[in-house]
């Protein structure tokens, strides 16, 4: 079997999307016995069940609390040899946020979806807010001769919407209406000490009106970069967990922030906030529109006829001549440095993908990771009860982890 070249070694450039612009080689111009040298070995399918890395818990349940993160070594980032680096642009692209809109979702939480216009393609990008912290500067910003009406239609503004709201700023409502200063928007401000039932009345008002930065208080904010997967997410495939992945994004962004109540020794009672409705940490779900590992839905699904001819994801994707991974995440890092994301303090990423850690800090490391947080199967981690299963995607899993390296473990 020959080598084959080292995992994400774009030969398109980075910012290119994939649009088919000439007939793509018919699959029997392809060579499809390269990968078959040694084809004594049996077709993929009916290879022998994946077994999961021994090291995560298996307990049958899915937890409200973010999974064990591991810290990102950052002097083994400094120290990388040139040839391990990934290839990133030498600028990041330039992002900005057109509109943001709130969405109520099915599952009762809330999420802001923002939509950003970028100077490196003419797709629509988009990242998905939870919780009130975090904000986008380019929406924000001021536009020239836009009216209230205009900065609340594209969604620049703080609090809620509600018929007849005349102004985008809070503020602005609560001095007209002649009322004090806006209740604090520290991080669950005054919880913490006697007397706190007024405090929690307080930040039940605030709730919404946070605009303020990630506070401290919750550490390096959670961030998970997710590639579209129109199979995974929107026709049920269960070639792949992409769609699992996702809502399970979803679900640890919206759990509730940690409160002094589940802090031992903590003298707020869990009564005191059982009807309170305490922000999440929150975090960003960045979502690329880099279908198929970048290559796009056309090449992906004869990709797919090809693994059901018994090669691989990365074989399949060679063998129709697109890189095995053809992503690359300038885009994601320019969208966080928008969000407030860079600096010292760094990220969270939710990810089993190394390339994603070192590329999502961008060519100066503009954003930090400093903390990966594993993304483990939703079969593996409930004993078998939920999530995506069958011969494809443990194939898909088990080809991630031989060929791309990926980490399903902390
Ligand atoms: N080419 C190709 N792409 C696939 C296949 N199955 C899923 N994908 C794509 O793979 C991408 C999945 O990416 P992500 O969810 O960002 O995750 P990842 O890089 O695999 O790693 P994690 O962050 O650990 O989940 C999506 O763009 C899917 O469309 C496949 O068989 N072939």
């Amino acid at each position: 079997m020959p080598d084959f070249p080292a995992h994400a070694s774009p030969a398109l450039p980075p910012i290119a999307s994939p649009k088919p612009k000439h007939r793509e080689p018919a699959v029997s111009d392809l060579d499809l016995d390269q990968f078959h040298d040694d084809s004594n070995a049996p077709p993929p399918l009916i290879s022998p069940a994946l077994t999961p890395p021994p090291t995560h818990s298996v307990d049958g349940q899915r937890h409200d609390r973010l999974p064990k993160s591991v810290k990102v070594d950052q002097t083994s980032h400094a120290e990388q040899h040139d040839s391990d680096k990934p290839k990133l642009l030498e600028t990041l692209p330039d992002v900005h946020c057109e509109v943001r809109a709130r969405i109520p979702t099915t599952t009762g939480q809330e999420m802001f979806l923002h939509l950003y216009q970028n100077s490196a393609d003419d797709k629509e990008h988009l990242a998905i807010v939870f919780g009130p912290h975090i904000r986008s500067k380019s929406l924000d910003a001021p536009r020239p001769g836009e009216t209230e009406r205009d900065r609340m239609i594209r969604g620049a503004y703080t609090g809620t919407l509600y018929p007849g709201r005349t102004s985008s700023r809070v503020d602005q409502i609560r001095q007209a209406a002649g009322a004090s200063a806006r209740p604090s928007a520290g991080y669950l401000s005054g919880l913490n000490g006697p007397g706190q039932a007024s405090s929690l009345k307080e930040v039940e008002n605030s709730v919404v009106d946070i605009d303020s930065s990630y506070p401290a208080e919750l550490g390096p904010p959670l961030v998970r970069i997710h590639s579209e997967c129109y199979t995974g997410e929107t026709v049920w495939s269960a070639r792949c967990d992409c769609g699992e992945q996702l809502d399970e994004a979803a679900r640890l962004m919206s759990l509730p922030a940690p409160t002094p109540a589940s802090t031992p020794g903590s003298e707020v009672g869990e009564s005191h906030i059982h009807n309170l409705k305490l922000p999440s940490c929150g975090g960003v779900i960045i979502y690329l529109r880099q279908e198929g590992r970048g290559i796009g839905l056309l090449s992906k699904l004869k990709a797919y006829n090809l693994q059901d001819l018994g090669h691989d994801t990365m074989e399949a994707n060679l063998l129709l001549r697109h890189p095995g991974d053809a992503r690359s995440y300038g885009l994601a890092t320019a969208m966080l440095l928008d969000l407030g994301l860079g600096g010292e303090r760094g990220i969270k990423l939710l990810t089993n993908n190394p390339e994603k850690v070192r590329a999502v800090e961008g060519p100066n490391r503009e954003v930090r990771v400093v903390e990966r947080v594993p993304m483990i199967p939703l079969h593996w981690s409930t004993g078998g009860k939920e999530g995506v299963h069958g011969p494809e995607v443990e194939k898909y899993i088990s080809t991630k982890i031989e060929k791309f390296k990926h980490m399903f473990s902390t």
